[in-house]
């Protein structure tokens, strides 16, 4: 079990963002705004998929891990915090995805 959580990785892209380090891809990434962050994140979505489809299991690990620390900006610029995340996921445990998806709303 890896020593380290997504809350830390939030905890530290926070400080990051508005840090001023010229040298900070986080805080380049927050002064850009949402539509950079969100393209970045549609990118190695895409890049995570690819090394999934090609059975790349050491590139599926590092995509994961551009995967999730892109996400994690995106919500940081949103201001969604990473626990409103899992208690979403929290309220679905014991819940199958069919039946979930079978009582959303229609229309
Ligand atoms: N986990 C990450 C992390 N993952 C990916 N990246 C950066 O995301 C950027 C984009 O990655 P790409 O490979 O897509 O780079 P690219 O320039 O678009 O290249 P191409 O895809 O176009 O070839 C790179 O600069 C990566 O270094 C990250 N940058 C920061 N972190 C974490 O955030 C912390 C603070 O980082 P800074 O804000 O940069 O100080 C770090 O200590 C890490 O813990």
């Amino acid at each position: 079990m890896a020593d380290f959580s997504l809350a830390e990785l939030e905890q530290i892209i926070h400080q990051r963002a508005h840090s001023g380090d010229p040298d900070s891809w986080t805080a380049k990434l927050f002064a850009k705004g949402m539509d950079k962050a969100a393209q970045k994140l549609g990118e190695e979505a895409v890049e995570t998929v690819i090394a999934a489809i090609r059975g790349d299991r050491q590139a599926l690990v590092s995509e994961s891990a551009d995967l999730l620390y892109h996400w994690l900006v995106v919500l940081g610029i949103a201001g969604i915090p990473l626990d409103d995340v899992l208690k979403e996921l929290e309220g679905r445990t014991g819940r199958s995805g069919i039946a979930e998806k079978a009582s959303r709303p229609r229309g």
